[in-house]
């Protein structure tokens, strides 16, 4: 079995939307009639060497108490940033527990899930996700590629930390989907806060364990970070196809949270492996962003999300992010005559577009991105 998975990873960049293709009927992702057919539309079949494992061994991630760190100890200070920057070291995966976020926040942020992807496609098509843009809603994405569609809906929008109480999130979710989704919004808004003052201090803890103090938080503190919410709908042949693809996030660092069912996966060791769900922690790994930001010393590992024929699966993705004009250049402690700059100086914004406009994201997107800029400056 681990075989066949090991096989499956490959850097072939996948296929973007063709005219011919655009001539076949429009194919519509409705959760609703999709969850019971038997057959799949071709589209969302994965080829043999990527379908899913589902009994994959477990993967051994540190647990990591924040709670010494929030309330100010040395000693567990020192402790999470030196588990922190080990696991960053091996595959860039960790969970935090004692994260001082509140219970009640995270289990409104799973039931309001519902409130939005169980109304009708037309009105979830309110807030439809454009081609070119990352903010919207999403369902698989049938617009934009037209094979190893992923099994998934989704509801993502932008968050802003560069002013105190800015209400951006509660703002475009009430504009785009109505007043009636005005608390909707609000619970996102308080999530995303949340998320952007836990996600700085895990980068305190990653500067720590880098030996330069406190740059990555200072870099991040005004970000302009993505949430996502991912909704996985049961699938009647859940062995031939994907929840969420294989791939490394762009992004700097993703704080995700999973519902009870289970599903997320991550390539260690050239085998997959699953990350158990744990309503106390959350899961916690590098993008590809924060691994040019380390000059290479952290990994953005591969992973991806496989889907169930009983059970909706959920999930709350914080995606942090540079402000736009921050260049992503790591500090000079990291970079010396042992290691020179392993990537060019970029901002979040190129590798964005690259992601939407030119490259469909895999485990190869920040090597794709570098050659890319290359070819374009010379
Ligand atoms: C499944 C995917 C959606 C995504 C591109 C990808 O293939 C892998 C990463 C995803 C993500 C997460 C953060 C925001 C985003 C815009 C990005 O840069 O990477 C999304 C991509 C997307 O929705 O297009
Ligand atoms: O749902 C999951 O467990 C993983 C989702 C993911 O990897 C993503 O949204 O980037
Ligand atoms: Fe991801």
């Amino acid at each position: 079995m681990a075989i066949e998975c090991i096989s499956s990873i490959q850097s072939v960049p996948q296929t973007q939307k063709n005219h011919k293709e655009e001539e076949e009927p429009p194919l519509v992702f409705d959760a609703s009639l999709l969850r019971h057919q038997l057959h799949l539309p071709r589209q969302f079949i994965w080829p043999d060497e990527e379908k899913p494992c589902m009994n994959v061994p477990e993967l051994l991630v540190p647990l990591i108490d924040l709670g010494g760190f929030l309330s100010g100890d040395p000693i567990a200070t020192m402790k999470a940033a030196r588990l922190v920057g080990e696991a960053c070291q091996k595959h860039g995966f960790f969970l935090v527990v004692n994260h001082g976020i509140d219970p009640k926040l995270i289990s409104h942020a799973h039931s309001y899930m519902d409130d939005f992807f169980e109304i009708p496609l037309s009105q979830k098509q309110r807030a439809q996700r454009k081609t070119g843009e990352h903010c919207g809603y999403a369902s698989s994405f049938t617009g934009r590629f037209s094979s190893k569609l992923p099994w998934k809906e989704t509801l993502s929008f932008q968050y802003s930390a560069e002013e105190k109480s800015s209400t951006i999130v509660k703002d475009y979710l009430c504009n785009t989907l109505g007043q009636e989704f005005e608390q909707f919004g609000k619970v996102y808004q308080d999530y995303c806060d949340s998320m952007s003052t836990l996600s700085l201090g895990i980068m305190e803890l990653l500067g720590m364990s880098l030996g330069v103090g406190k740059v990555f938080r200072e870099f991040f503190e005004e970000n302009s970070s993505i949430m996502r919410l991912n909704y996985y709908p049961p699938c009647q042949k859940p062995d031939l196809t994907l929840g969420t693809g294989p791939h490394c996030d762009p992004t700097s660092l993703t704080i995700l949270h999973q519902d009870q069912v289970g599903g997320l996966q991550v390539f260690v060791d050239n085998e997959w492996h699953s990350i158990s769900p744990n309503f106390n922690a959350f899961v916690v790994n590098i993008g590809d962003t924060f691994m040019a930001l380390s000059n290479g010393r952290y990994k953005s590992c591969l992973h991806r999300a496989v889907v169930n024929s009983k059970t909706t699966r959920k999930s709350l993705a914080f995606f942090l992010c540079p402000n736009s004009d921050k260049v992503i250049s790591p500090p000079s402690e990291l970079v010396n005559d042992l290691t020179s700059r392993v990537y060019p100086d970029f901002t979040w914004p190129m590798l964005l577009e690259f992601t939407q406009k030119h490259y469909r994201a895999d485990m190869n997107t920040l090597e794709a991105f570098t050659n890319w800029l290359q070819h374009k400056r010379n």
